[in-house]
């Protein structure tokens, strides 16, 4: 999958102050929240402005955070920081893809949801590839209608069955390039240096801060 953004975008910078999470995720907003911590701003989360969390009806991971993120930006009136992110299979043609979340079901049950891209897996055959990649695309909006747009990218291997339970989603059946372990055996601190997300983070934090 390639990391085209939207196009040339204006440099804007994020002022000190409050900074919506736009997320109803609790381990992204961890990780969002430890990764924004060096920068003087105060997140504050979806949940704890009782946002409602809208349905993500975009194509592309981007358009997916560019939503999130004005919705938060036009009800809060703040500055918002939206996150949308997803594993791609390269042997299932890049599923879950966008419908990462939602492979888990209304439970949210990301045990099931590894099960189903293993099962998909099996049953694309005993040869199929196990490379996959995590993407992240951030959307910055600004209750003026502004956004910027950033992405990162992780390769690895999938790995059966799961190992650890330190990260969310995912994270126990993913084995990044030269690592032995999966992200869900790495402490968060290391993950937050290496991810998909620390990755589109990086961009973010060279052009707003
Ligand atoms: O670092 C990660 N480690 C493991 N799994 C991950 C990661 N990053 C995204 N993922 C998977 C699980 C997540 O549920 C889905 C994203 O779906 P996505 O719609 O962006 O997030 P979400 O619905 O969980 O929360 P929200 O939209 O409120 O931010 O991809
Ligand atoms: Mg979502």
């Amino acid at each position: 999958m390639s990391l085209d953004l939207p196009g040339p975008q204006a440099v804007r910078k994020l002022q000190p102050g409050r900074l919506v999470i736009a997320s109803h995720n609790p381990g992204k907003v961890r990780e969002i929240r430890a990764l924004l911590g060096p920068y003087g701003v105060e997140p504050v989360s979806a949940a704890e402005l009782d946002l409602p969390e809208p349905e993500e009806t975009g194509t592309t991971f981007v358009a997916n955070a560019e939503l999130k993120a004005r919705q938060a930006a036009d009800l809060s009136g703040l500055p918002a920081l939206a996150d949308d992110s997803g594993l791609c299979v390269e042997a299932l043609g890049g599923d879950p893809g966008i419908f990462s979340a939602r492979w888990a079901g209304e439970n949210k049950d990301f045990a099931e949801a590894m099960r189903r891209v293993h099962a998909a897996l099996e049953a694309a055959g005993p040869d199929a590839p196990r490379d996959a990649h995590f993407i992240c695309a951030l959307a910055l909006a600004w209750p003026d209608g502004h956004v910027e747009w950033f992405e990162g990218r992780v390769d690895g291997t999938l790995v059966w069955p799961p190992r650890g339970d330190k990260g969310f989603g995912y994270d126990p059946m993913f084995q990044m390039e030269g690592m032995g372990r999966t992200f869900g055996e790495i402490d968060p601190d290391n993950k937050h240096g290496i991810s998909h997300r620390a990755k589109a983070f990086e961009q973010l934090v060279k052009a707003v801060f």
